[in-house]
């Protein structure tokens, strides 16, 4: 957000920014199935302040709906493959109903049988990926998620964009405190945080993109138009975005990042691709106990001289939404009340 945008900041309680939204997309063509599970997603990310994935999202979402490219009705279709192997056909619709019709699954699985994947295909993924796998932790799991997106990013050492910006999200619990998340785009930036930084007129941080010729560039319009994101860290970051497109696309069937083409869909936004989960339940592990671990690990960290752990500003962010209601601008609210 902007400084102009902090000072026209209004407060909405969290029930009545979910509310809104889940009136928005079920006016969009949803179902009230798929339109709460979406509402409660994107209120969640707007609450803690995960800006990218908030409520900035939604026109994006109305624009996809009005052009055919994603079914807000679809009913994901559950196959339960091996002892520890669920598979979704999301049908064309979003990856989180998918998520949400498997879930008690997937935990019942990996407390059997103390590990369990989930892989969706066929779906549509415009979401912060944290939501998906912060309530297995909550639940005593741990839980890995990843997703690919749309050709955006070159891989280390290419001359051409191939790769998504491919996030991977992992939460862990840990006793006495709130679960240990992680949530991050392979690429050096979030394609959402591009947009936001190319509205506001901001500069890109040096190494993030390149322009339409392959020559970097701080300017986000030209990484927008033409140019390309890069992955983060160099053949690190690289690898890890290839190992995001293996699992969520290459394992689960769903399409690669370079794989579908929403070129006769004016307006479609959503990556249609795949998503994994891994879920493992760590009280099959020998020892004191995972969150006991986990506890000490976050101890000596803390000792070491952090003072801010992965997830920590978001967690902080939550509990002032929660005294003093979610964070919108006037305009954010504006459009809202638009759509
Ligand atoms: N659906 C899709 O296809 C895609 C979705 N996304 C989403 O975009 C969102 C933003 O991704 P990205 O911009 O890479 O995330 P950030 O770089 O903002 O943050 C990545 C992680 O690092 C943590 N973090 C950030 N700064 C610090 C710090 N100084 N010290 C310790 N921890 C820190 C964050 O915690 P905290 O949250 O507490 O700040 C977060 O867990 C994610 O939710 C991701 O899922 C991205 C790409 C594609
Ligand atoms: O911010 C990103 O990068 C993306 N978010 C939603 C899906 C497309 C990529």
């Amino acid at each position: 957000m902007s400084s102009s945008d902090t000072a026209s900041i209004t407060r909405m309680p969290f029930d009545d920014l979910q509310r809104l939204l889940q009136a928005i997309f079920q006016r969009h063509g949803c179902s009230p199935e798929v339109a709460s599970v979406l509402a409660h997603n994107c209120a969640s990310a707007q609450r803690d302040g995960a800006h990218s994935h908030g409520v900035f999202r939604m026109p994006g979402y109305v624009s996809t709906l009005a052009s055919g490219w994603v079914d807000g009705q679809a009913q994901p279709q559950v196959s339960e493959v091996a002892a520890g192997f669920i598979s979704v056909d999301a049908r064309g619709g979003f990856a989180q109903p998918a998520l949400a019709a498997a879930r008690e699954r997937l935990e019942d699985k990996a407390r059997a049988a103390g590990i369990a994947v989930l892989a969706i295909h066929n779906s549509h993924h415009f979401a912060a990926l944290w939501p998906d796998v912060e309530p297995f932790a909550e639940a005593g799991l741990i839980a890995l998620s990843v997703v690919n997106s749309m050709t955006c990013v070159v891989p280390h050492g290419a001359h051409k964009p191939l790769f998504g910006t491919n996030p991977i999200a992992f939460a862990a619990p840990c006793h006495g405190a709130a679960p240990i998340v992680f949530d991050m785009a392979t690429s050096a930036m979030a394609h959402g945080d591009v947009q936001i930084a190319a509205r506001a007129g901001e500069q890109l941080p040096p190494g993030t993109g390149v322009d339409a010729a392959g020559q970097p560039t701080c300017d986000p319009r030209a990484v927008l138009d033409g140019g390309a994101l890069l992955p983060f860290g160099g053949h690190k970051g690289s690898a890890l975005s290839m190992m995001v497109e293996l699992l969520a696309a290459g394992l689960t069937g769903g399409h690669f990042s370079w794989e579908f083409d929403w070129s006769r869909h004016p307006g479609a936004k959503t990556p249609w691709t795949g998503q994994l989960l891994i879920v493992i339940d760590p009280s099959k592990a020998s020892g004191e106990g995972f969150a006991l671990r986990s506890q000490r690990l976050v101890e000596q960290m803390h000792a070491a001289g952090l003072t801010r752990l992965p997830g920590q500003r978001r967690f902080q962010e939550r509990a002032i939404a929660q005294r003093q209601g979610v964070a919108l601008t006037q305009a954010e609210l504006t459009q809202l009340r638009a759509l």
